[in-house]
């Protein structure tokens, strides 16, 4: 549905966004994740139309997207975009920033639709304050409600969830799943959603497909399960969750026969190391990040090596000696 072909984008010497190829499909949730200035942002205003790209091309179904200097307003308006500063009216209530994209519909399927979406969104209480009026939150929930007030084939969120707390987080991740799934089978069949977040438990739990990006490039893009278990790099493996990384000289004393270049970086995932009395290697745990669910101990073999294995234990405390059990099937090698 939306296409995006070798597109690239710097800015003077640097280049943000390079040969960056994907595509969109109706009813699919994609989240591009990548560290701080790996070019997200540029790569969301390009494709939405607000940026011109120095080269490539994005379409959406038969129609080119073109950039703001072939347009008299920039952007497109079947592509939605939330941005990490909201862009609300100032002077205006909550309220009446989602009315705003409403604007062109009867009055009272305005209002109707105003309240659902304030419902939806739990901003009822705030509707009649200006957005200098409002937390964080309710700033970026606002900007989602409106995003959202008519059908589009495409939203571009920039970190929607960045100021929210767990409770309505998790609110308005069911609100953009709902919307997206449902969207293929209602008379507006079709919105595709692609969100930026630099949280790996939102792009592995709602996302069909992760996109990361390494300064400005597109690495790796496939399935959450397919980036978390066979990831590209060091990198994409750090971005997607914790991860012990491990170089070759190193992997005997973890009991794991020894690979190529001494070097070279391997990763284990906390959760393939396990505490087990009949373990191949032992150490003294360093520290203990307990997780509400299980535990995470920081384990040292020896001056080189501590690692990260996640336990259901909730008693091990700093200072105990225990030993190991490390899945090897699960060391993950970098291509
Ligand atoms: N208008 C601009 N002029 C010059 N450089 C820019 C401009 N916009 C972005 N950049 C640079 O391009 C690179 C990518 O920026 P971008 O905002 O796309 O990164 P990001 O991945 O979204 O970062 P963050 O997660 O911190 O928001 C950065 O080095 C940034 O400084």
């Amino acid at each position: 549905m939306l296409t995006a072909h070798n597109l690239s984008k710097s800015f003077d010497a640097l280049a943000a966004v390079r040969n960056v190829s994907l595509s969109l499909a109706a009813g699919e949730m994609v989240a591009l994740v990548g560290a701080s200035g790996s070019g997200k942002s540029t790569l969301l205003n390009l494709l939405a139309g607000l940026l011109d790209a120095d080269r490539g091309t994005i379409r959406l179904d038969n129609e080119a997207v073109a950039g703001p200097k072939d347009r008299l307003v920039a952007g497109h308006p079947q592509i939605r975009v939330v941005h990490q500063e909201y862009q609300l009216m100032p002077n205006v209530t909550i309220r009446e920033n989602i009315a705003f994209a409403l604007r062109y519909y009867e009055r009272t399927y305005r209002d109707q639709r105003v309240n659902e979406l304030l419902r939806l969104c739990r901003l009822e209480a705030v509707q009649h304050h200006k957005p200098r009026e409002t937390s964080g939150g309710e700033k970026q929930r606002t900007a989602i409600a409106r995003a959202i007030a008519e059908p589009a084939r495409v939203l571009l969120l920039d970190e929607p969830f960045s100021h929210l707390d767990l409770p309505n987080r998790l609110l308005i991740r069911d609100v953009l799943i709902d919307l997206v799934r449902n969207s293929t089978t209602g008379p507006d069949a079709g919105t595709a959603c692609l969100f930026v977040t630099h949280d790996a438990s939102d792009a592995l739990s709602i996302s069909d497909q992760i996109g990361l990006l390494q300064r400005g490039r597109l690495i790796q893009l496939d399935t959450p399960r397919a980036v978390y278990g066979q990831p590209k790099n060091a990198y994409a493996a750090s971005l997607t969750g914790p991860v012990n990384l491990i170089r070759g000289k190193h992997l005997p004393s973890l009991g794991l026969p020894a690979l190529g270049n001494p070097d070279t970086e391997y990763g284990l995932r906390p959760e393939h190391i396990q505490i087990d009395p009949a373990g191949t290697v032992s150490g003294r745990v360093e520290r203990v990040f307990f997780g509400g669910r299980d535990t995470e101990l920081l384990v040292r073999l020896n001056r080189f090596v501590a690692l990260r294995a996640l336990v259901s234990q909730t008693d091990r405390r700093i200072g105990d000696e225990v030993r190991l059990h490390i899945a090897q099937d699960k060391l993950l090698v970098f291509s």
